[in-house]
């Protein structure tokens, strides 16, 4: 509960530095949106109660004028307010997403992301973030006008006749609790609801996706993953249905419930006029009374049961704001300086859990400045983790990575790939033009054209880039259109796997000389040509550079100046191409392997 609270107030908090005025404006909204009902009833009630006195019809002229004004505003708040609520749901919104992508991109390592309970929340912030802090504010002011209402009615019933008002207030009792009842079901039902839609979604995904479209055709699987996903949906069905039926019988029980207060209060009203001890304006006042203050009370239990799941929900996204950095950062990095010796590995032992088994033993080796050194293994053997490892995207179980002497640890991440450029395995195709998914690589270097064209010529992509439709500004997608309208847009183009492979190498050309060059499997969809076009910039480039390079293609490796074998979490061997593929070992034997195929 005292969580709850936290939660709310984190919520008005982000909407009250968001849109003082606006939230200003909804509170007075709100209070006005509470007076005017009870202004129509008090009016109603003045004449009705002249209109029974004796009297000429002039004495009825204010009290008509201000039940018509009264009403007049009873209208009005409530469009305003719809106006102010979406406003300020803009407005904060913009805010709450600003704050939760902030936070997002200070995780500088990757463990938070392959949290499977960490991922969820993180749909769930996305989900509730944006439009969280709007809702809590409408549903608590909405709470303060019913409040405003159940008092300004209770007073009025109290100053007609208190025993009514008892009556009204104790026949809302069960449904409180009713609806209580309901609110924690409808939790545990999204609890529950929540993992079987999801899977629901990720198989209609893989049916509508373009990139599973062959498979799925190719091996017929369309109907099986169909019926998958109706499974899912059948199974969330019959969750959803028992909750349904549930709510049905208590609402239905609940509605007869008030109906009969209501109608016993309007029976007792009437007779109580009969028999001369109301007057006329009693009777409409107690009846606007009723019907309002039942309405409120319902309200407000209904509003707090929704904002009860709200909150849960904006809960996961204060917790991944408030999400502290994901590996260790000193308070005061060392300064990383321009690479002089070299890299260390020093004992290193990692695995990707504690649950996990170990994927590096005792790993030990240096990457010395100025060198090209190449990592070879079977897959799996741990040659990416290395690389993620000398990123600091994960940190080390046992053992050390020394960056000329100096512990990653002790280092500012940021400031440490600063001096990294990279082609990773799993490189990414951005759905945007082609200039900018070089550009990336150097968010500076962006507007320098001759610059991105360079990096495109030295990955072997530049003319493919620059016949394109529209040059390097063509949109590499195959989704999304370019331009604003769907009529007469254009739709993006589609590169082949080795054409973007190219474009990724480009993107790590671009960061041009760092004092790390690490290239994992760079080739691995390029044909000869193309790969002998890389390995050339990439000559040029490494001029006195130091890379680590990473290639099942041996042939491609064998000027490094060192050679590491990894196999199964260990290195196995190191040396020069010379002496490993004359000697015993994985090396020789992987070398052979692939001569023989060429031999054939
Ligand atoms: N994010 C991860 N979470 C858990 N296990 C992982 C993760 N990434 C890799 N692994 C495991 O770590 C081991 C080493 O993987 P790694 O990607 O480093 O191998 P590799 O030598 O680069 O292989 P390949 O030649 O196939 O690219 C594998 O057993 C893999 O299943």
């Amino acid at each position: 509960m005292t969580r709850l609270l936290r939660v709310a107030s984190a919520a008005w908090l982000i909407a009250w530095r968001a849109a003082r005025g606006l939230t200003l404006a909804q509170v007075a909204a709100a209070v006005l949106g509470a007076a005017t009902p009870l202004a129509v009833a008090w009016q109603t009630k003045v004449v009705f109660d002249r209109l029974a006195a004796p009297g000429d019809a002039t004495r009825l002229a204010w009290p008509i004028t201000g039940l018509v004004a009264a009403t007049v505003l009873t209208a009005v708040p409530p469009q305003v307010l719809r106006y102010l609520r979406a406003e300020h749901g803009r407005r904060v919104g913009l805010v709450a997403l600003e704050r939760l992508y902030t936070a997002v991109n200070r995780l500088v390592g990757l463990g938070r992301f392959e949290d499977p309970q960490f991922a969820d929340r993180l749909r769930f912030a996305r989900q509730a973030g944006a439009a969280g802090p709007g809702h809590t504010v409408a549903v608590g002011l909405n709470l303060l006008q019913q409040v405003l209402v159940t008092v300004g009615f209770a007073v009025s019933l109290v100053a007609v006749r208190p025993m009514l008002a008892a009556v009204v207030v104790l026949g809302a009792l069960p449904a409180i609790g009713a609806e209580f009842a309901l609110s924690r079901r409808r939790a545990h039902a999204a609890n529950r609801v929540g993992p079987v839609e999801r899977r629901e979604l990720f198989y209609g995904q893989l049916l509508s996706d373009v990139d599973a479209a062959t498979e799925v055709r190719l091996f017929a699987a369309g109907a099986f993953l169909r019926d998958r996903m109706l499974g899912e949906r059948r199974a969330a069905d019959r969750l959803l249905r028992s909750l349904d039926r549930r709510t049905m019988a208590v609402e239905v029980a609940l509605t007869v419930l008030s109906t009969a207060v209501a109608g016993g209060c309007l029976a007792w009203t009437v007779w109580a006029a009969a028999a001369g001890r109301l007057s006329i304006g009693d009777v409409a006042m107690l009846v606007a009374a009723v019907a309002a203050v039942q309405g409120a009370l319902l309200g407000m239990v209904r509003d707090v049961a929704g904002a009860h799941t709200q909150l849960i929900m904006f809960d996961h996204y204060l917790t991944v704001v408030e999400a502290g950095s994901d590996l260790p950062v000193p308070a005061a990095p060392l300064p990383v300086t321009g690479l002089r010796e070299g890299i260390e590995f020093r004992d290193v032992w990692f695995r990707y859990r504690e649950d996990l088994p170990w994927v590096l033993r005792g790993v030990s080796f240096t990457i010395p400045h100025g060198r090209s050194v190449a990592l070879v293994g079977h897959n799996g053997a741990g040659k990416s983790t290395v690389v993620k490892l000398l990123c600091r995207f994960y940190d080390p179980g046992r053992g050390a990575i020394l960056w000329d002497g100096v512990d990653l640890r002790d280092l500012d991440p940021v400031a440490l790939r600063a001096r990294i450029a990279a082609v990773f395995q799993d490189f990414v195709s951005y759905e945007l033009s082609a200039a900018e998914n070089i550009g990336i690589g150097d968010v500076d270097a962006l507007p320098d054209r001759a610059r991105l064209e360079a990096a495109g010529r030295q990955a072997g992509v530049h003319e493919v880039l620059r016949e394109l439709p529209h040059g390097y500004d063509t949109l590499l997608s195959r989704t999304f259109f370019a331009g604003d309208e769907f009529d007469g847009a254009e739709r993006g183009t589609i590169l082949s796997g080795g054409q973007w492979q190219r474009v990724a190498v480009a993107r790590g050309f671009l960061r041009g000389r760092r004092d790390l060059m690490i290239l994992d499997e760079p080739s691995a969809r390029l044909d000869a040509e193309a790969e002998h076009q890389i390995h050339q910039g990439l000559q040029q480039m490494r001029g006195g550079g130091t890379t680590l390079l990473i290639s099942h293609r041996l042939g491609s490796i064998r000027d490094a100046d060192l050679i590491l074998v990894l196999d199964a979490g260990a290195v196995a061997a190191t040396g020069r191409h010379d002496d490993l593929v004359n000697g015993p070992g994985l090396y020789s034997e992987l070398f052979s392997l692939q001569a023989a195929g060429y031999h054939h």
